[in-house]
């Protein structure tokens, strides 16, 4: 079943990686491609990796620019896609790469983002444990025949795979979950930001929207409000470092009291043995664990989970690596849309990284 696609924002990082995995998909045909103030040029001044579009011509982002397609990616700033995507046929697939329609909370949208919330749709995490499930199957029936969908963000895709196997299983406290994250640039886009000139990154690490004020807060608190029962809080502190792409997300918790190690491990195994695309790492002859690392992720659709008890402190240890433009953004927007047309669900996207 063979469906056309635009892509807006084609010249910022998301749309990029939406057009380098749409490229490799054996049903997609790639149609209009949309940019802003790069509107007029070749897409090959932008993405000279996407050899195969280096001639295509950027056009103005707008409804009609956009209309005409089976799908509509849409890699913008939040604010944005939700303007365009109010004005877009209810028959199109429309996928939102940005924040806009993500939050189920309105008050946690005008608390974290302000001004109009647009709405909220189908969740684009196939993976996503609802309450009382072992492996995840809602959250995909949600998305099959979906018309609109909303993609998570980077660093909650990382965090929420990390922690709600133990959230759904109910071995860790939800009220008390610490996560720090180390991040690549390209989770910033491409937009000039005088902390990420080079002269100022390179060789160094930075935190950002510490204290939680981070964007991404209330997202990964509604993901694992679903996967499990109870408030839950979560401190999530990220820190840039010098790497193009990936997030390796630390997040602890505290565990149940009387929870076994093995009772840990078997939730973190139930909930992911079975997914294409999460793949808790073993533990090696010996004893040893193997640990994500985000190398080991880039380029593919793959999140790499491993789990530890900390019994000396009483938490729960979770490591999880993503490539943030792929797992992280446009591979589970992919992953989703072809739940949403009914394809095999990894259809064009792969387990398999780039490495070293
Ligand atoms: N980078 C990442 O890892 C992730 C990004 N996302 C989300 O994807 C979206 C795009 O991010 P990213 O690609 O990183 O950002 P970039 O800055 O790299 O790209 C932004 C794109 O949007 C276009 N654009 C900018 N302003 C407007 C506007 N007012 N109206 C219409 N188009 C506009 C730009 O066009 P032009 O070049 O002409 O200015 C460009 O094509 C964001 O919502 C982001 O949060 C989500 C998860 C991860
Ligand atoms: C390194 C870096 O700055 N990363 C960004 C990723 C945000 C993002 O892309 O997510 P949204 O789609 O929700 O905007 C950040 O942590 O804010």
């Amino acid at each position: 079943m063979s469906f056309s696609v635009a892509v807006a924002g084609a010249s910022g990082y998301a749309g990029g990686e939406a057009l380098r995995l749409l490229l490799g998909h054996p049903e997609a045909r790639i149609g209009t491609l949309t940019a802003h103030a790069n509107a007029g040029s070749a897409l090959g001044e932008h993405h000279p990796h996407l050899r195969a579009l280096a001639d295509r011509v950027l056009q103005p982002t707008s409804a009609e620019t956009l209309a005409g397609h089976d799908v509509v990616v849409l890699g913008l700033p939040h604010g944005a896609s939700g303007e365009i995507a109010a004005q877009l046929d209810p028959g199109t697939i429309v996928l939102d790469l940005g924040a806009d329609h993500r939050l189920t909370d309105a008050g946690a949208w005008a608390q974290f983002y302000g001004g109009d919330h647009a709405g909220s749709w189908p969740y684009g995490l196939p993976e996503l444990l609802h309450a009382g499930e072992t492996t995840a199957t809602a959250q995909r029936a949600a998305l099959v025949g979906a018309t609109r969908i909303a993609v998570p963000g980077c660093n909650v895709t990382a965090v929420t795979l990390g922690l709600q196997p133990g959230i759904a299983a109910g071995v860790i406290e939800p009220g008390d979950l610490v996560a720090v994250l180390a991040n690549g640039y390209s989770g910033a886009g491409k937009t000039l930001k005088p902390h990420l000139l080079a002269s100022e990154a390179l060789g160094s690490a930075q935190p950002y929207a510490v204290g939680g004020t981070h964007r991404h807060i209330p997202e990964i608190e509604q993901n694992l409000q679903v996967a499990g029962a109870g408030a839950v809080t979560i401190s999530f502190t990220p820190t840039l470092v010098p790497m193009a792409r990936g997030i390796l997300a630390t997040a602890t918790a505290r565990l149940v009291p009387g929870t076994s190690a093995a009772a840990v491990r078997a939730a973190w195994e139930a909930a992911y043995a079975d997914e294409p695309f999460v793949h808790l790492l073993p533990v090696l002859p010996g004893g040893a664990l193997q640990w994500p690392t985000t190398a080991a992720t880039l380029g593919s659709n793959t999140a790499l989970v491993q789990v530890v008890v900390d019994e000396r402190a009483g938490r729960v240890v979770t490591v999880t690596a993503i490539d943030n433009l792929v797992k992280g953004t446009a591979g589970g927007a992919l992953q989703s849309l072809n739940l949403a047309l009914g394809l095999p669900e990894t259809l064009g996207l792969t387990m398999n990284g780039v490495s070293p």
